[in-house]
C-alpha cells in the first residue's frame, strides 16, 4: 500500500477527517490538513495497536467520552440572586483544554437529551439563591450591565482573568440608598475564559480590578427590548404596576398596564425611579442570543454556500449543474422550485446554496448586517484566469471571513489551464493544498457536468473542518434571503433559518414586519411544518415584504410583535442612525479616542495600478498603535456600487485616486452614509489621513451634487470656443456652477460653467430633462460623450 490522503482514510474508516487527525496526534502524528498524504499501512498499524491498547487499559477515555459539563457559560452569566459564596464547579473540560474548548470535546453524552433553558442552570451551578425582597430579574439587570462593564469592552480591559472582579464587587455599594433595592454582586463565571484558572494576582491588580469595578454605574440598568409594557417595566424593576402607572402620572402620561411605551418615556421613567435602561436590539433579547451558547446542546448544521466568480464565468451554470445533479439523484424527482436558496442532499450530509450568484447580494446582505455564508465557492474560468471581479469576489469573501473554495470552470474548453489559475490566485494568498496551502481547489465543468460530485464532496470536507453547529432546540432566529409581494398568497418572505427551529404558528418579526408563519414550503416546493438550521424555506403570513438581509426572530406573542414591528417602522421614518454608525475622516479622531476605533478600513480605487501601489506603501508607514490602517480591497476603475456595498458592510471609508464615482454608486454612498473621498495627489491623501488620526483634520467645504449633464454635441463658435449640446439628465446646472468634466470615468478638466443657453437664450439655470448648451471658462476640449458633474462647496463648521 501506498500514500493516501487523511480524509480518504478517514472515510474508509469511516470516521471524520478532524476524528482521524485528533488520533493521530495523540500518538504523536502530526499532520497538517485533512488533505495531507499519509503512509496507510503505517497509520492503520498504528491505529489498530492503539485501539488495543487501549482496550486494555481501564482508563481514562479523555478525548472520547468527556465528562459531563457542570456549568456552561451559559449558565454562568444567566441572572442569579444572592451572593457568590457558593462553590462554582468550573466544566471539568478546563482543565484539559484553556479558554476556546471546542465543542467536539464537549460532545454530547450519549442517549442525552438536549436540556430546555429553564432546567439546566439550577442542577448544575451551585449557587445559594438569595431569598430577600428583591425579585431576581431586578437583580439579574445588574448582573449583565457588570459584565458589560468589564468583559463586553476587551479593548479597555487588559488581558486577565475576569473572575477577580466579582470579589470585590461585593464591597461596592451601589444604587442609591432607598428603593429600588442594590443587587447583590454577580455571580460570575464569565464566558468561556472563565475555564482558564486565574493565576495568582499582585495586589497592584486588585486594586486596578476593583478600581473598575467601582467605576462600574452604580445604578441598575434594565434590558428592554424595543418596546415593554407598563407591567413588564414593573416586572422588570420589581415594583407593582400600580406604582410605575403613578409615576408616569407624575410625568403627565396616562397609561393601561398592557399599554406599550416609548423607549423615551421609559428611559425618563427608569430615571426617576433610579434605573437605567438600555435597548437592546430584539435578536439579542430573545432566543437566547443574550448568553453564551450552551455548547453542549449544539449538532452538526449543513453548510451555507454562495458562489462568486468574474462575470461569465460559470457562476449560474455552476448553481443550475448542482441542482440537477441533485434533483436527478433524489427519487422523489420533485422540481427544485426558485425560492432564493436550495438545499442537495448527498450521502455525506446536505449543502445548503444560495440562490444569488455573486458578490454584490453577498455583501449587500452584509452591510444590512446579516452573515449567511459559511463557504464561499470561487468559480474562475480555466480559459480565462483571474479577473477584476475574481480578485473583487476575494476580497469581499476575505473580508467577511468567509473560507473560500476555488471551483475551476469550464476545464473542457480547449485553452483551459487550471494551472495557471492557481498560480494567479495563489499570489492571492490561496495556494492550493497540493503545494503546501489551505486552500481547496476543484477542476469542474459546470457544462459537461465533469466534476460536480467531487466540488460537493469537498464542501462537505471543508465544512466538517469548520465543525458548523447550531442548537435547534430553541426560537429559530435567521435571515431573510429574498422577498416579494405574491399576488395571490401576500407577501412571501424566504428566510434562512440559522439557530433553533421555525415552526408553522410561530410568531416572528422580521426587519419592519411581522406575522404568524401561516404555512411554509421546502425548496422541493413541499409543504413542511417545522425547519431546522441552514434550513431555506418559503415563509407565508407576515405583514410585509422584508428586505433581503433583514434578520427575523421568533418572539412570544403577536401583539409584541406587532408592537415591535411598528416602533421599527417609526425609527426607520426617522432614521439618520445608518450614517451616524459610519466612520469618516473627520470623526476618526473622536473615535479613535473613545475606543470604538480600532482599524481604519479602506477600499482604494485608482485609474492606474501605479497610483494604488505606492499609496498602499505610505499607508502602511502612518498606521500606530492607537488605530490600524487596512486596506481590504484596492483595484483600478471607477467606484461602483460594490465598493459601496462593501465599504458599508465593513465601516471603510472609499478613496479614490483620479477616478469617480458612478452615478448610481454616488447615491448609494449618501444613503448608506459611506465617505468616498477623492484624491488627485496621493501626499494629499495621506495627509488628510494622518491629520484625522491625529484629530487634526479641518474640513471647511463640503462637496454637494447638484446636478449631471450628458454631453450630446459639440460646436464650435467663433470667438466663444467649444460649446456642448447637452442634456441635464439629473438635477440641474446653473451658470457659475463649479463642474468637473469626466470622460471614461477619469476626471479629465475642474472648472466652472461660463456660458448657458438654452434656444440661443442665456439663461440662469436648466433643469433636469431639458437641453442646453455649456461652455466651460477656459477649456475647450469637450468631447461628445462627457459627463459634466456639476457641484457646489457648502462649508462646514470647523469640527473640535
Ligand atoms: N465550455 C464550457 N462553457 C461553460 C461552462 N460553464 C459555463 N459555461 C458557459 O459560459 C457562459 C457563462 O455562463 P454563466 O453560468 O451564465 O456565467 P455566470 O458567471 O453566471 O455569468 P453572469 O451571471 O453573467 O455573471 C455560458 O455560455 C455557459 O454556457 C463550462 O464548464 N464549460
Amino acid at each position: 500500500m501506498g500514500m493516501i490522503r487523511v480524509y480518504d482514510l478517514a472515510k474508509s474508516l469511516g470516521i471524520s477527517s478532524k476524528e482521524l487527525l485528533d488520533r493521530l496526534e495523540q500518538l504523536g502524528l502530526h499532520f497538517k490538513s485533512h488533505s495531507s498524504n499519509v503512509d496507510e499501512d503505517h497509520v492503520r498499524s498504528l491505529l489498530i495497536a492503539a485501539t488495543s491498547e487501549k482496550q486494555s487499559r481501564p482508563k481514562p477515555k479523555l478525548l472520547e467520552t468527556p465528562p459531563p459539563v457542570h456549568a456552561t457559560p451559559a449558565e454562568s452569566r444567566r441572572p442569579r440572586t444572592g451572593k457568590a459564596e457558593a462553590p462554582i464547579m468550573l466544566p471539568e473540560t478546563s482543565t484539559r483544554k484553556p479558554a476556546r474548548s471546542k465543542p467536539a470535546e464537549t460532545k454530547e453524552p450519549s442517549g442525552a437529551k438536549p436540556i430546555t433553558e429553564e432546567t439546566s442552570p439550577a442542577g448544575k451551578v451551585s449557587v445559594v439563591e438569595h431569598k430577600g425582597p428583591q425579585k431576581p430579574k431586578a437583580v439579574s439587570s445588574l448582573h449583565p450591565t457588570q459584565e458589560t462593564a468589564v468583559l463586553k469592552r476587551p479593548s479597555a480591559v487588559p488581558l486577565e482573568p475576569p473572575q477577580r472582579p466579582v470579589a470585590a464587587a461585593t464591597t461596592v455599594k451601589a444604587g442609591p440608598s432607598s428603593q429600588p433595592p442594590i443587587p447583590p454582586p454577580p455571580v460570575t463565571v464569565p464566558g468561556p475564559r472563565a475555564t482558564v484558572a486565574p493565576p495568582a494576582q499582585e495586589p497592584s491588580v486588585q486594586v486596578e480590578e476593583t478600581q473598575r469595578v467601582l467605576s462600574v454605574p452604580s445604578r441598575p440598568i434594565i434590558k428592554i427590548a424595543e418596546t415593554i409594557t407598563v407591567k413588564e417595566l414593573a416586572e422588570n424593576i420589581s415594583m407593582s404596576p400600580s406604582e410605575v402607572i403613578k409615576q408616569l402620572i407624575k410625568m403627565g402620561i396616562m397609561t393601561t398596564i398592557n399599554q406599550p411605551l416609548d423607549v423615551e418615556v421609559v428611559k425618563r421613567a427608569a430615571d426617576r425611579l433610579g434605573f437605567s435602561v438600555e435597548v437592546m436590539p430584539l435578536e439579542e433579547t430573545t432566543a437566547g442570543a443574550e448568553e453564551i451558547e450552551d455548547l453542549s446542546l449544539l449538532l452538526p448544521r449543513s453548510p451555507v454556500v454562495t458562489i462568486m466568480g468574474h462575470v461569465d464565468h460559470g457562476k449560474t451554470s455552476l448553481l443550475d449543474a448542482i441542482r440537477q445533479t441533485n434533483v436527478i439523484a433524489s427519487e422523489a424527482g420533485g422540481i427544485t422550485q426558485h425560492i432564493g436558496a436550495y438545499q442537495v442532499d448527498l450521502p455525506g450530509g446536505k449543502i445548503t446554496f444560495l440562490d444569488t450568484p455573486g458578490h454584490e447580494a453577498f455583501t449587500a446582505m452584509r452591510a444590512r448586517g446579516a452573515q449567511a455564508t459559511d463557504i464561499v465557492v470561487l468559480v474562475v474560468a480555466a480559459d480565462d484566469g483571474v479577473m477584476p471581479q475574481t480578485l473583487e469576489a476575494v476580497s469581499h469573501a476575505k473580508d467577511a471571513g468567509v473560507p473560500i473554495l476555488v471551483a475551476v470552470n469550464k476545464i473542457d474548453k480547449p485553452g483551459a489551464d487550471s494551472n495557471r489559475v492557481m498560480q494567479q490566485l495563489a499570489e492571492q494568498g490561496l495556494v492550493p493544498e497540493d503545494w503546501g496551502g489551505q486552500t481547496i481547489y476543484a477542476e469542474v465543468s459546470a457544462k459537461k457536468k465533469i466534476g460536480i460530485d467531487h466540488l460537493l464532496e469537498m464542501l462537505l470536507l471543508l465544512a466538517e473542518i469548520q465543525e458548523l453547529k447550531a442548537n435547534p432546540h430553541k426560537a429559530a432566529k435567521g435571515v431573510i434571503i429574498e422577498a416579494e409581494l405574491d399576488r395571490g398568497r401576500g407577501p412571501v418572505a424566504t428566510v434562512l433559518v440559522q439557530q433553533g427551529t421555525l415552526k408553522v404558528g410561530d410568531v416572528i418579526v422580521a426587519g419592519l414586519h411581522s406575522g404568524r408563519v401561516r404555512a411554509m414550503n421546502n425548496d422541493k416546493g413541499k409543504r413542511v411544518q417545522a425547519a431546522g438550521p441552514a434550513t431555506p424555506v418559503e415563509v407565508l403570513g407576515l405583514s410585509g415584504v422584508a428586505m433581503a438581509g433583514d434578520t427575523f426572530v421568533v418572539v412570544s406573542d403577536e401583539r409584541k410583535a406587532r408592537q415591535i414591528a411598528l416602533s421599527r417602522q417609526q425609527k426607520h421614518r426617522e432614521e439618520t442612525i445608518v450614517s451616524k454608525h459610519r466612520v469618516t475622516l473627520e470623526d476618526l479622531h473622536r473615535r479613535i479616542q473613545e475606543g470604538e476605533v480600532k482599524e481604519l478600513r479602506m477600499i482604494i480605487k485608482g485609474d492606474v495600478q501605479g497610483s494604488i501601489g505606492p499609496f498602499r506603501e505610505s499607508l502602511g508607514r502612518i498606521g500606530t498603535d492607537a488605530v490600524r490602517l487596512k486596506v481590504i480591497h484596492a483595484s483600478v476603475g471607477a467606484i461602483n456600487e460594490t465598493d459601496v456595498m462593501l465599504a458599508s458592510a465593513s465601516n471603510a471609508v472609499i478613496v479614490g485616486f483620479h477616478v469617480r464615482p458612478e452615478p448610481k454608486a454616488q447615491k448609494l454612498a449618501e444613503q448608506e452614509g459611506v465617505e468616498v473621498r477623492l484624491y488627485t495627489v496621493i501626499y494629499d491623501a495621506i495627509n488628510e489621513i494622518r491629520q484625522a488620526m491625529e484629530g487634526l483634520l479641518e474640513p471647511t467645504y463640503i462637496e454637494r451634487s447638484i446636478g449631471r449633464v450628458e454631453v450630446r454635441q459639440v460646436f464650435a463658435v467663433p470667438k466663444v470656443g467649444a460649446v456642448a449640446g447637452s442634456m441635464v439628465v439629473d438635477g440641474k446646472v446653473c451658470r457659475d456652477s463649479q463642474v468637473r468634466l469626466i470622460r471614461d470615468s477619469k476626471v479629465v478638466h475642474k472648472g466652472r460653467v461660463g456660458s448657458l443657453r438654452r434656444f440661443k437664450e442665456d439663461v440662469r439655470e436648466v433643469q433636469n430633462g431639458f437641453e442646453c448648451g455649456v461652455g466651460l471658462v477656459n477649456y475647450n476640449d469637450i468631447k461628445v460623450g462627457d459627463v459634466l458633474e456639476v457641484f457646489e462647496l457648502e462649508s462646514v463648521a470647523q469640527k473640535l
